[in-house]
């Protein structure tokens, strides 16, 4: 069973002005085959909550703990934190110019085993994987997000956590971009992940409407650097009709 705790945790960023506070105490247990979607307002934070999970060195903890199985994530490098079996999907994935699909995720899975997967199988399933998310096995010469549309970009991110198979997936705007048909495939990619294989997932998002795909079993509303309210999948339609008004002014 595993389980990533988040307690009471505060993140810092190196400003002009010197530090400033953006995550002001966020409490969060995300537990095998559970989906929970994090939704709030422009710059409250939510990005920042994924890369202080993830090990972002723009980000400085400041207080708080964060542990996957009882292990102490924030103890743990980006690579460990990758090999304890975190994974996440960037809002904005980077671009590695030369650095093949194929190489990219056969490199990422021999660092996350320690060892190489044996090529005839790997070759299957990275096929596989790519064919269910509607992308051609050319897909796997081209360079890593270089001249990527926004709907590979994203297709590419869960190819990853498809092989790569974490234990918590944090995924970032992974909704973002998409039109209709790829917004489905990239959610039954998910949903392979997190319902068939019984794995935690923590979705970031602005819409509703991927959570007519992805079913949500905690809605958690975030503003101003930590959780101002969390509910069941009734919360997000709340959220569509109301906006984050009320929860905003309650925050200042
Ligand atoms: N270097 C920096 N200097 C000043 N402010 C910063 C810096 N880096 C991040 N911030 C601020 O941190 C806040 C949180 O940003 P973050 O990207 O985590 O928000 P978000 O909720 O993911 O936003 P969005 O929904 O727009 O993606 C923003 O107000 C942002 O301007």
């Amino acid at each position: 069973m595993s389980t990533l705790e988040i307690n009471d945790l505060h993140v810092s960023v190196e400003t002009e002005d010197g530090p400033k506070e953006i995550l002001k105490g966020v409490t969060l247990s995300i537990k095998d085959g559970e989906t929970h979607a994090i939704m709030g307002p422009n710059g409250s934070g939510k990005s920042t909550l994924a890369y202080s999970i993830a090990g972002h060195p723009k980000y400085t903890v400041t207080s708080g703990t964060v542990h996957l199985d009882g292990e102490d994530v924030l103890e743990m490098s980006v690579d460990e934190r990758a090999r304890a079996g975190l994974f996440l999907a960037m809002q904005y994935p980077v671009e590695v110019p030369g650095v093949s699909v194929s190489n990219f995720l056969r490199t990422a899975k021999t660092a996350i085993d320690g060892e190489a997967p044996k090529l005839r199988t790997w070759v299957k399933d990275v096929n596989a994987t790519l064919e269910k998310l509607d992308l051609d096995a050319s897909f796997g010469t081209r360079s890593v997000n270089e001249g990527f549309s926004g709907g590979e970009k994203k297709r590419h991110e869960i190819a990853q956590l498809e092989l790569l198979n974490p234990k918590v997936a944090v995924l970032d705007e992974t909704d973002s971009g998409l039109d209709i048909d790829a917004l489905k495939v990239v959610s039954e990619g998910v949903n392979r992940f997190s319902e068939a294989k019984d794995k935690g997932v923590l979705l970031i998002t602005h819409y509703t409407r991927i959570l007519r795909y992805i079913k949500p079993d905690f809605v958690h509303v975030f503003v101003a650097g930590k959780v101002a309210e969390s509910g069941g999948p009734e919360l997000a339609d709340e959220l569509e009709a109301n906006g984050y008004d009320k929860y905003v002014k309650a925050a200042v």
